[in-house]
């Protein structure tokens, strides 16, 4: 090639890179390119397309015409053409010219997405695959004034600019991605405080029974600011006991942060929990403190900790360590004081085992761990759940008396395994309210089929009659049997038939506690006690179910 045509290729080169770089702005450079190439090819207008192989389709991200943008995002099908769409493209750059009558399928779906900016006619196109190393991305689409307007020479000329082409389009496209990411987490951190205020709002039903235990090593942590690990069951109440550890702590009036860190893409979570520093990847215009920063003074709430990806994990262990951290793309290092809280429902010994948990931050993390007990291992809180969230919902659906629970339906709900635990229960209990707001409240139609059991029906036979105790179930998988047993043969209570409604359910339970303390009400070994409610309240509830003071009356 001469001298100086091979100048005047670099001189187009290098203009090309100043119009793509002059700005992040996606709308600005996408624009700034359209001059450019309208300098140099018979352009109508410029459309760039992302390939999603995953959906198999194409995805029109916008259209400059005559200078002006316009965002589109539409997804054009390829079917099971999405090959052959690949195959035609192999060729990195190629016109297309043919009229529109004679278009491929996805020529014409491409023509009619754009056509409310362009009306639809025969024109020329002159096509450029753009692609990294790990294969094609998309394609930008020069669209002609006319047909037959591109020549060998145009191609030659877009075939110059490929590669500053691709790149772009990917640095383009993060830029995007990134700023709709923080779009969404600025939304999140709103509804986060909504959220805190919701939960703070929630009382822990089975504080004094099911949980009692786990309370108990909540009020021992109250003076000590070591990490803590919640380990149980999807919706077991993780996340309620995370917010009751902050807030018996020192630092209840400190900032409360809380991260999930399965809900944020492998790419983003150093950012987000450690920050990064102006110009760290292409978007960050500016230096950002992550939640760690964010958090100092305070607690951090790590949820769904087993999801952290290896390069994050490294990181919090020198968190966890020695209090510092270094913002992604920085050299300095910044001490933070952050009490850590963490939750998960994965088990993280056999992670570790697997290779995919470090050993050392799982050491570090479970200093103190607490395993919260599925509702099935903590069945004696089934009644007071659903006494609350039928109260709770029933206010909310405005309800203008709250419905009673069907006779059949407690030993059946007992008896569940309640895999997805007390969200599941609250889930069932909001079903059946809108379903039936009149009540009865047939609770146990509303459970799913459990294998080995008919829908609604009890997994485990009722039959030999048993005192409750208490305490959490030796057997999970064979739900609580004792405690329906309790209330289907306590021979004092009262029997199935007339073991209708909540109301009864908590006279018949109180009763029962009555009786095992000889009518005692407060002081040790009291029914309040046993109940784990204060001696006022039990008082309370009890002229309000008609329930008698007194030994005689109650243990008679
Ligand atoms: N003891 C409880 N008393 C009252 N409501 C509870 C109790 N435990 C859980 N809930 C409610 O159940 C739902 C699930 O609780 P939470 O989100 O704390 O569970 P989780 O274990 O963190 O779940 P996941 O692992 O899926 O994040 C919430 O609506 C919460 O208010």
């Amino acid at each position: 090639m001469a001298q100086s045509s091979l100048k005047d290729d670099f001189d187009f080169f290098r203009q090309a890179v100043h119009a793509i770089s002059s700005t992040l702005n996606l709308e600005q450079a996408m624009v700034s390119i359209f001059h450019f190439l309208k300098r140099h090819f018979p352009l109508e207008a410029v459309s760039m397309h992302s390939l999603s192989l995953r959906m198999s389709a194409l995805h029109l991200l916008f259209l400059v015409i005559r200078g002006r943008f316009h965002y589109l995002d539409e997804l054009i099908p390829l079917g099971e053409g999405a090959v052959n769409y690949l195959q035609n493209l192999e060729r990195e750059v190629r016109i297309t010219s043919k009229p529109h009558s004679e278009q491929t399928e996805v020529s014409k779906l491409h023509s009619l997405a754009i056509s409310p900016y362009l009306p639809q006619k025969d024109r020329a196109y002159l096509v450029a695959l753009l692609s990294t190393e790990q294969g094609p991305v998309g394609h930008l689409a020069l669209i002609g004034s006319r047909p037959g307007c591109f020549n060998a020479e145009h191609e030659r000329k877009l075939d110059i600019l490929i590669p500053v082409l691709s790149l772009a389009m990917i640095n383009l496209q993060s830029h995007r991605e990134v700023t709709e990411l923080q779009r969404r987490l600025e939304i999140a951190n709103l509804g986060l405080a909504a959220e805190m205020r919701r939960l703070s709002e929630t009382p822990m039903i089975g504080a004094r029974h099911g949980l009692r235990r786990v309370m108990d090593a909540v009020a021992q942590l109250a003076g000590r600011d070591v990490p803590v690990l919640i380990l149980g069951e999807t919706g077991t109440g993780k996340e309620l006991i995370a917010n009751a550890i902050h807030r018996v702590s020192s630092r209840h009036e400190a900032p409360y942060l809380k991260v999930n860190c399965g809900a944020i893409p492998d790419t983003l979570i150093d950012s987000e929990l450690f920050g990064h520093e102006k110009g760290a990847f292409t978007g960050a215009v500016t230096g950002r403190p992550g939640r760690f920063e964010q958090a100092h003074g305070g607690t951090l709430f790590l949820d769904e900790v087993g999801d952290m990806p290896p390069h994050a994990q490294t990181r919090f262990l020198r968190v966890l360590q020695d209090g510092i951290i270094q913002r992604v793309g920085g050299s300095r290092v910044r001490s933070v004081d952050v009490r850590i809280i963490a939750a998960t429902h994965r088990n993280l010994k056999a992670m570790v085992e697997a290779g995919t948990f470090r050993e050392d931050l799982y050491y570090r993390l479970n200093v103190f761990p607490l395993a919260i007990p599925s509702l099935r291992e903590r069945s004696q809180d089934i009644p007071s759940l659903i006494h609350y969230y039928v109260g709770r919902i029933s206010r909310r659906l405005r309800l203008s008396q709250t419905p009673q629970l069907d006779a059949e339906s407690l030993p059946k709900l007992l008896a569940y395994s309640w895999p997805g635990n007390v969200r599941e229960l609250e889930n069932l209990v909001e079903r059946a309210l809108i379903l039936n707001p009149q009540g009865p409240l047939r609770l146990h139609t509303h459970l799913p089929l459990e294998s080995g059991s008919k829908a609604g029906e009890p997994m485990v036979e009722m039959t030999q009659p048993q005192l409750v105790v208490s305490h959490p179930r030796k057997s999970p998988a064979n739900g609580d049997k004792s405690l329906a047993r309790e209330f289907l043969s306590d021979p004092t209570g009262p029997s199935n038939d007339s073991l209708p409604t909540l109301d009864q359910a908590m006279t018949d339970h109180i009763l029962h506690a009555l009786r095992q303390c000889g009518g005692k009400i407060h002081g040790p070994k009291g029914a309040a006690e046993v109940l784990g409610v204060n001696p006022s309240t039990l008082r309370k509830r009890m002229d309000k179910l008609g329930i008698p003071y007194g030994r005689k009356r109650a243990c008679g």
